[in-house]
Order: structure tokens, then C-alpha cells, then sequence
């Protein structure tokens, strides 16, 4: 690891393994989905567009909308502000509305998140235990110092062998 980074570990998903993953979190969240189902999907930009999309496929949501909250600049955390809110005639309170984001790690962005729509279900794929509390449904936790790295921030690349010549 990049040795200017406070995390002790990384954690590198791959498309397949997101894909599996978030396959595995819509199994869970149809498991607990309300009477009639999930009404909408309300994906936390721009993490949780992927999984989102794989969930409301998986348990065919056909309303999709986004919330906007920036927090991080690569990884150092400000306050999360949101840039963008879903359209909220449709959402309401959040009743029969799934959240979803790629992880939670401090739970900063979600504690933003609820408190605009206290009744929606959170889930999200990966889940640290600071945050953890914040969520409702997750599908695989990791220490709270290891950094996720995801497919879209990732590239195909040489690595030296463990031994070299
Ligand atoms: O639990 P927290 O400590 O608040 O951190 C979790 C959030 O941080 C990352 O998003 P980021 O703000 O980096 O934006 P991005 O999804 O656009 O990459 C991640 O996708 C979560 O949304
Ligand atoms: O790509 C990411 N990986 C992480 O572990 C993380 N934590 C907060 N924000 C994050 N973004
Ligand atoms: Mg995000």
C-alpha cells in the first residue's frame, strides 16, 4: 500500500466480486422488503450508483433516483454536504424506499442521509464498524482500517513478482 495512506489494509473488489456482492445484498433486502415490496431506490452518488443499479434490477425497482453528498477529496474527510436530494414528492418520509450506497465506513454521509428520510431501509455493500450502526442491511464487514478500493478506481497493471531476480 501507498504508504502516504493512514490504512493499515486493502481491500480490492473486482466488477465480479461487486457484482456478486451486490447480488447477495438484494437477496437480503427482498428477504426483508415491505408488503407489495420495495416502492423506490434511492442511490447515494457516486459509490452507490453500481450496487444500486444490480438491486433494483435484481428486485425490479423501476424508481431510481440519486442523492448527491461529497465528503471525501480522495481520502480525506470534510463534513458531507448534499449537493443533490432526490425528488421528494416521490420519496416522502422514506417509507418502503431502500438507500443505497457502495460502504459506510465513519456513517458521516448517512447520519446526512436519514435525517432526510428517516423511514427508508439503508443498506449498503460493505460495512466498517464505525459506521455500521447507520445501516440496516449490509453483506460483508471489514476492519475499520482497511481502505476498499472498487473497480472504477482501479486499472489492470504489472506487478513486480514476489522474488526477484
Ligand atoms: O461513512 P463515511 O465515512 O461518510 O464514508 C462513506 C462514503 O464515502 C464514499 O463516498 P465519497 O464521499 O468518497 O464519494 P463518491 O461516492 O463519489 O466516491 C463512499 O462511497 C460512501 O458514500
Ligand atoms: O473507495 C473508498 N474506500 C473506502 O474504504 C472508503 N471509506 C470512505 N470512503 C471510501 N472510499
Ligand atoms: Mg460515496
Amino acid at each position: 500500500m501507498n504508504d502516504r495512506l493512514p490504512h493499515e489494509k486493502g481491500f480490492h473488489v473486482s466488477w465480479d466480486q461487486i457484482h456478486r456482492d451486490a447480488r447477495a445484498l438484494a437477496w437480503r433486502l427482498q428477504g426483508v422488503a415491505p408488503e407489495g415490496g420495495w416502492r423506490a431506490v434511492v442511490a447515494i452518488t457516486r459509490g452507490g450508483m453500481a450496487p444500486a443499479m444490480i438491486v433494483a434490477r435484481e428486485l425490479d425497482i423501476r424508481t431510481v433516483d440519486t442523492i448527491s453528498v461529497k465528503s471525501y477529496d480522495h481520502q480525506t474527510q470534510s463534513e458531507p454536504r448534499v449537493i443533490k436530494s432526490p425528488d421528494m414528492d416521490i420519496i416522502g418520509d422514506g417509507e418502503g424506499v431502500l438507500i443505497v450506497d457502495d460502504l459506510v465506513d465513519t456513517g458521516k454521509t448517512l447520519e446526512v442521509v436519514r435525517a432526510k428520510m428517516p423511514k427508508a431501509h439503508v443498506a449498503t455493500v460493505y460495512a466498517k464498524p464505525m459506521g455500521r450502526s447507520q445501516v440496516n442491511t449490509f453483506v460483508t464487514e471489514v476492519s475499520q482500517d482497511t481502505w476498499i478500493f472498487f473497480p472504477w478506481d482501479m486499472a489492470l497493471q504489472y506487478v513486480e513478482p514476489y522474488r526477484g531476480t
